[in-house]
Parts: structure tokens; sequence; C-alpha cells
């Protein structure tokens, strides 16, 4: 038996309003590193208030299709797109200005990255940013609330001016994403946000995440499948070509039942460690 063969727990019913509406869609979306084809016919949609898994094997693209939500890939030479990828209805790739697309969506990544200044500058950075800037009296609430959102405020109140980047991994990562919250984006994108950190402070993570669903639409790539179980209210189960690896969509529905019935027998050869 496999680790993933064991009954997993699946996440938490997702409220009612939720799932309604796609905060994300990609239809038909083409992604090439020059003329590789790296990701091909992707059409998946992240509902809104809902968190979204990505899985699937190392090199299927999970990675690539996370970054082009907020146009990472825009200075990698060679790289392109074709389809579309849309935010809220609106078209990602042509969207001119880059600081607000990154207010709206926000990024996450494997290793926690704070800036080299305070905890309470990291929060209050993206604030100051931008066209619509934080009238400097409010900044002080919102990066409490920020602090607040990412259940770090109590551990942190008292030292607000020590820098960020002495904290452990785990509260580095909740810093990471009070920064992300602070400017209200509707969208938050985690690339393996708990692959660094040890399992209590993963277990910390996973909970946060489940309450910020309320109020931001979450997509997650993770490697580990019990994370995906326990927190996705959807997944998606990617793989890639064999002859060509462009990266490819398998199937994609509610968490249970890609881990519990799925429809493709190339999903359940990966969900119970057969393959990937
Ligand atoms: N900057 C790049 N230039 C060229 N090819 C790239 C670049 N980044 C990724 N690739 C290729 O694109 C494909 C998809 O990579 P990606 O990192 O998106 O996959 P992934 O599913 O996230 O993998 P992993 O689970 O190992 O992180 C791989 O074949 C990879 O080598």
């Amino acid at each position: 038996m496999t680790q993933y063969e064991t009954p997993l727990k699946t996440a938490p019913q997702a409220s009612a309003a939720a799932g309604r509406v796609a905060d994300v869609e990609a239809r038909d979306f083409n992604f090439y590193y020059s003329s590789f084809r790296a990701l091909d016919k992707i059409s998946i949609a992240a509902p809104k208030h809902q968190i979204t898994a990505l899985i699937g094997p190392s090199g299927c693209g999970k990675s690539t299709l996370l970054r082009a939500m907020n146009r990472m890939h825009d200075r990698t030479p060679g790289a392109r797109s074709e389809g579309s990828l849309l935010l809220q209805g609106q078209d990602i790739n042509t969207m001119s200005d880059l600081v607000e697309l990154r207010k709206r969506v926000g990024m996450i990544f494997q290793r926690p990255n704070p800036f080299p200044m305070s905890i309470y500058e990291n929060v209050a950075y993206g604030l100051q940013l931008g066209a619509q800037k934080i009238p400097k009296r409010e900044i002080p609430d919102r990066v409490e609330a920020a602090l607040r959102s990412a259940a770090l405020w109590d551990e942190v109140k008292d030292k607000l001016r020590q820098s960020g980047m002495a904290m452990s991994g785990g509260q580095q990562q909740r810093l990471c994403i009070a920064r992300a919250i602070a400017v209200q984006p509707a969208v938050l994108l985690m690339d393996e946000p708990c692959a660094a950190l040890d399992p209590v402070a993963t277990l910390k993570i996973e909970e946060l995440m489940i309450d910020l669903k309320q109020n931001y639409t979450i997509v997650i790539v993770t490697h580990n499948l019990q994370q995906a179980a326990r927190v996705a209210d959807q997944t998606v189960f990617m793989t890639m070509n064999p002859e060509t690896r462009a990266g490819f969509v398998v199937e994609a529905g509610p968490t249970g039942k890609i881990f519990t019935v799925p429809k493709d027998p190339r999903t359940s050869d990966y969900i119970t460690g057969k393959f990937g």
C-alpha cells in the first residue's frame, strides 16, 4: 500500500455562495518556451472563494500555468501564449498595468521571500505602490488587519519593527501571505507554499488557507496529495504527453471525486502512487 492509498479526508465544503463564478479561467490556453510547448489547450476554471489545487507529475506545467496567472513570464525570453487566461472575465495578457494585475493576483512561493525590512514594512510595502495608493493614516490599520488575517498578529504585535528575515520559516511564509493580502487581491496563487516547512508550520498554513478562502480565491500547486485532499475544493490533475512533454489537463472536478472516483485511469494511477 502506498501513502496515497490511505483514505483521504477531504476539504470542508465551500460555502453555498462560493463557486458560482470563476475568478480565474483558462480557455484553450497554450504556453510555449520558445519552440517547446509546455501547456497544451488548458481549459480550467478556479471558482470564486474556493481552493483549486493543481496536481500532477513533475514537469507537467503546473508552475508554468500558475505563473502565467500573474504574468511572471513576461521577461522570460521566448515565452509566449495562445488562447485566453481570464481574471474575472478580463484577459490577463492584455492588461496594460502589471502593478494593478499583481495587486489583484497575489503570489506566494515555495521559499518564503520576505523583503529585507521590518515586519511592518513588509506588509505596508504594497499599500504604497500603484495608482490607488492607500492614504498614509490608514496604513497601520491595514497592516494590522492583514497580519490578523494571516494568523500572525499575536506572534508579532510587539515586534513589528524587527526584521522579517529573523522569523521562523512558517512565520515568514505567513508574513508573505500577509503582504499579499494587505492589498486585498481577488486571487492568491500559491506555488508549493509548504514545501520548505515542517509539519506543524504546514498545518498552520493549511488552516489559514481554509480561513482565507472566505475572502479570496486560491489556486495552489502542490506535490503533497494529502494536502490537496485536505484543503482543496476543486482539483485539477495534469500530466504530459510522453512524446512532446506538453502538459495537459486529464480531469478536473470536486476534490472528493477526483480522489475517490476518478474517471481516468491516469488519474487513479497517479493518486494511488503507481505513476509520477
Ligand atoms: N524558463 C523556462 N524555460 C524553458 N523551459 C522551461 C522553463 N520553465 C519551465 N520549463 C519547462 O516547462 C515544463 C513545465 O515546467 P513546470 O516547472 O511548469 O512544471 P511543474 O509541473 O511545475 O514541475 P514541478 O512539479 O517539478 O515543479 C518542463 O518541461 C520545464 O523544463
